[in-house]
């Protein structure tokens, strides 16, 4: 490998003493609202948000007036955006079927796909309103058919963001709170003296908000380890400019201090030129304060001779948001097999994708896109597998192999669930315990 590390961020000790921390402070945040329910998440609210309303859960007339406060134009633009999430969302539901198939004669085995029956959705508010992570988790659950929909954001400047709210309850909502990080998150998975708690937590966040889904996993379900965004541009130098890669860099970096951006190229004078340009834009973004932190902290240019080196970097480092800008699209899309989603071509984007085109905007950090995509309808949907035998011969024939494979391995009580029916079913007598017999049950 001759790829040259044109720029680097923080040090692999520096991240994992600041992940001991987030650790830490999110473990003893959710014990104390496991052992003091609301009052731990009402000192939580005030302490880290500055809230304390009566009520946290919003009220109808509440939701009414949160709506009211939407101006005509922001309301036609998230209705334009659910449109489009609720299209694709509908049509990957229709990829999923039950199936049924009879795969001896006399066997039937099938799935169903099950929806989740209660979810708590997470809308992260802590910087931005992110009004479009509400579309995201609360509509897809929708469509997926979820029961009962949760939905809690932080307050900003100490009230609900009205458009948040807005985008909460068009989506299907059932239930809105104004709580952020880790009370909202723990309150809606281990429920308190108020609030019911849910089967599964889902939706992006900071750290914290990650962290506490990550520690709260197995007590309930998660979609995935959302935290903080990533950007990665792939870019050749016939397709892509400067300006295109530091503009597409930093619409990333300016989410929060700890915000990954990482430009893979296999042009010297293209990462030089980036990153000029990523000077001269930190200098006059409003943002920058956020965006450059995160660029001298968490900020990668990669400069590699080939193609093949540039996806085997991609890969290995499974960036949340990938942006491929190459004289070769199609190539990376077939070949690149870890990464949250693909951004193809000079007309896509991660800002698009975040917002309003239509694809799910949750998807996996810290190189959690080795094993999972992004948040989707089938995140929502449990598959059970049911079986069922309909004729005596194969009641007798399946039980009769069994009824020996559970003796190899020693377990008896098994084998005798076997024995039971090759005895009523295929007339055949097996004293107790002892292995269906071979000769009779030929197939
Ligand atoms: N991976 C994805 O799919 C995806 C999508 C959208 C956004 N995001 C990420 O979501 C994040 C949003 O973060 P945010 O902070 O703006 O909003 P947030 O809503 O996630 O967090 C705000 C909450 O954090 C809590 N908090 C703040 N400081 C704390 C501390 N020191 N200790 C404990 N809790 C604390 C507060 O309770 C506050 O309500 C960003 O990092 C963004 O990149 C990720
Ligand atoms: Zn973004």
């Amino acid at each position: 490998m001759t790829i040259r590390h044109l720029k680097t961020g923080k040090s692999e000790s520096e991240r994992a003493a600041d992940d001991a921390r987030v650790r830490a402070t999110v473990e003893q945040a959710l014990a104390d609202i496991a052992a003091r329910g609301d009052a731990a998440v009402r000192e939580m609210a005030w302490r880290f948000d500055r809230h304390d309303p009566p009520s946290f859960r919003l009220s109808p007339s509440e939701i009414e007036a949160a709506m009211q406060k939407v101006p005509a134009r922001d309301m036609a633009d998230i209705r334009f955006a659910q449109a489009q999430i609720r299209r694709f969302a509908e049509a990957q539901k229709a990829a999923l079927r039950d199936i049924e198939v009879e795969t001896l004669p006399g066997v039937i085995l099938g799935h169903r796909n099950i929806p989740v029956q209660s979810v708590g959705c997470y809308v992260p508010a802590g910087r931005f309103p992110m009004v479009a992570s509400a579309h995201m988790s609360v509509l897809t659950a929708q469509v997926a058919g979820v029961p009962r929909i949760v939905a809690s954001a932080p307050p900003v400047n100490g009230a609900p963001h009205p458009a948040i709210v807005a985008a909460m309850h068009l989506a299907g909502a059932h239930e809105i709170y104004v709580l952020g990080g880790i009370q909202a998150v723990g309150a809606m998975a281990l429920g308190t003296e108020t609030i019911r708690p849910v089967d599964m937590v889902v939706g992006p966040g900071n750290a914290h908000v990650a962290e506490a889904k990550r520690q709260l996993f197995g007590r309930v379900g998660i979609d995935l380890l959302a935290g903080p965004t990533e950007t990665m541009v792939i870019a050749t130098e016939d397709a892509c400019d400067a300006e295109m890669a530091a503009t597409d860099l930093l619409g990333q970096a300016e989410h929060g201090p700890n915000s990954p951006a990482c430009l893979i190229t296999n042009s010297l004078p293209l990462a030089e030129a980036t990153l000029a340009e990523i000077d001269r834009l930190l200098s006059i973004l409003p943002t920058r304060e956020t965006a450059a932190a995160s660029w001298r902290d968490h900020g990668d240019i990669y400069v590699c001779d080939s193609h093949e080196e540039m996806l085997g970097l991609a890969n290995d480092l499974a960036y949340e948001h990938v942006q491929v800008i190459t004289d070769r699209d199609d190539w990376y899309l077939e070949n690149m097999h870890s990464y949250g989603a693909l951004f193809l071509g000079p007309r896509t984007h991660v800002a698009n994708g975040d917002k309003v085109i239509g694809t799910n905007h949750t998807l996996p950090t810290r190189r959690a896109g080795r094993y999972t995509g992004g948040l989707w309808v089938g995140k929502f949907l449990k598959t059970h597998s049911y079986q069922r035998i309909t004729t005596d011969r194969a009641a007798a024939l399946v039980s009769s192999h069994g009824s020996r494979l559970c003796l190899l391995e020693g377990f008896v009580g098994h084998a005798e669930q076997c024995n039971l029916r090759v005895r009523r079913h295929g007339g055949i007598d097996i004293p107790y315990g002892a292995p269906a017999p071979v000769q009779d049950m030929a197939e």
